[in-house]
């Protein structure tokens, strides 16, 4: 088969699914002004090659929180894999620990984490919403330390799900089939309908997340779990220092690839300042609109730890199942590698702020 790129993948993804999938899967919020913005800053960012460095083995692994990973690459926590494919999360945890990359699997799974981690050879962290009913957050907090998830993930930037004009225009409901088995089925009640205008993913954040919580209910979390804590959807340096005084462990820089505050700054423009405000205390990732080798270089030069991809995930997931999602992950493996060697940066730790440029 020839070698396809990522935009083939997601060419592919587009003519398969339904309008509606697809536009969940795409779309942002409000004026989607943010669509462009997350890629235009990456491509802002250029390169700067150090020259005359041995090259000739180069080594992309690094270690995530005491995790081995084949290169500082992961996937990012993205609802429902079935709308994708059957297999769902399933197919997208034996794609990740084929390659060595990290999988971060969403609390609004399709799949049980415990088939997920059946699955798994590589490491998994489970992505959390605060939700109203604590107990049904603790009772998926002691599944996925049973099941030997190594990290728990709690986004941050969704006190509520934002308007998204797509979702709220087709009316987007779960389609029959597919559902949140790891949520509390009596949490979940009805909300997988549209209802007046709202999308059943409103309804979900409206009728269960918890969006009065503050800095003081992270104690309560910590105490509640030994495995360590990572917050998502962190863009201020104010606030990486305040997660760090609390003792988390790492962020996700991120603005939910577009698909929460509208005009959110883009990510990788948060991120130096992130990075420098955490000064090595924790561990620093990345995610929005990563669609290259280069664009995981540029998030190591600016502070990162690892890289996360979303949607590309999902698009190599509708393209072929598992497979699709393993050559996804190994282009951009074999991207950055090309990259390591033209850079003069032979290990992870060779990414400097000096090997970037603003342009
Ligand atoms: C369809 C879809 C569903 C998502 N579901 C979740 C989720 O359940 N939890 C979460 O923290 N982030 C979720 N996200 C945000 C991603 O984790 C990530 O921040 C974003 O997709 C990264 O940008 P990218 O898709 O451009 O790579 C979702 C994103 C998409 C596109
Ligand atoms: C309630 C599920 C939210 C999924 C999500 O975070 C997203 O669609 O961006």
């Amino acid at each position: 088969m020839a070698e396809l790129a990522l935009r083939d993948y997601e060419a592919s993804a587009r003519e398969q699914l339904s309008g509606p999938v697809w536009d969940f899967l795409e779309g942002g919020s409000g004026t989607e002004s943010m669509l462009t913005a997350g890629r235009d800053a990456l491509d802002r960012l250029r390169l700067r090659p150090r020259c005359l460095v041995d090259v000739s083995a180069c080594e992309p692994a690094t270690t995530l929180l005491g995790a081995r990973l084949a290169a500082p690459l992961g996937i990012a926590p993205v609802a429902y894999h079935q709308l994708a494919h059957p297999e769902g999360e399933v197919a997208t945890a034996r794609a990740a620990g084929a390659v060595g990359a990290l999988f971060t699997v969403s609390m609004f799974a399709s799949r049980t984490i415990e088939d997920i981690a059946a699955a798994a050879t590589g490491p998994l962290w489970l992505q959390l919403y605060w939700l109203k009913r604590r107990e049904s957050m603790i009772g998926l907090i002691r599944r996925a330390e049973d099941a030997g998830y190594r990290a728990l993930v709690l986004t941050v930037d969704a006190p509520l799900v934002a308007h998204r004009p797509r979702d709220a225009r087709n009316g987007f409901a779960v389609p029959a089939g597919i559902r949140a088995v790891n949520v509390d089925s009596s949490v979940m009640s009805a909300s997988y309908e549209a209802e007046a205008g709202e999308s059943a993913i409103a309804r979900h954040s409206k009728e269960q997340f918890d969006p009065s919580i503050t800095w003081a209910d992270l104690e309560w979390l910590r105490e509640r779990t030994s495995l360590p804590l990572v917050l998502k959807g962190v863009l201020s340096g104010e606030d990486a220092g305040r997660a760090v005084e609390c003792g988390i462990e790492g962020l996700v820089v991120s603005n939910h690839g577009g698909r929460q505050l509208d005009f959110a700054l883009p990510a990788v423009d948060a991120l130096q300042e992130i990075a420098e405000a955490a000064g090595g205390r924790c561990q620093i990732v990345l995610d929005g609109a990563v669609r290259h080798g280069a664009d995981i270089a540029k998030g190591l030069c600016l502070g990162a730890d690892a890289v996360l991809v979303g949607r590309p995930a999902l698009w190599g997931l509708a393209h072929s199942g598992s497979d699709g999602v393993e050559s996804v992950l190994r282009t951009l493996l074999g991207e950055f590698s090309e990259v390591m060697a033209l850079m003069g940066a032979p290990r992870v730790s060779d990414f400097h702020r000096s090997g970037i440029v603003r342009s």
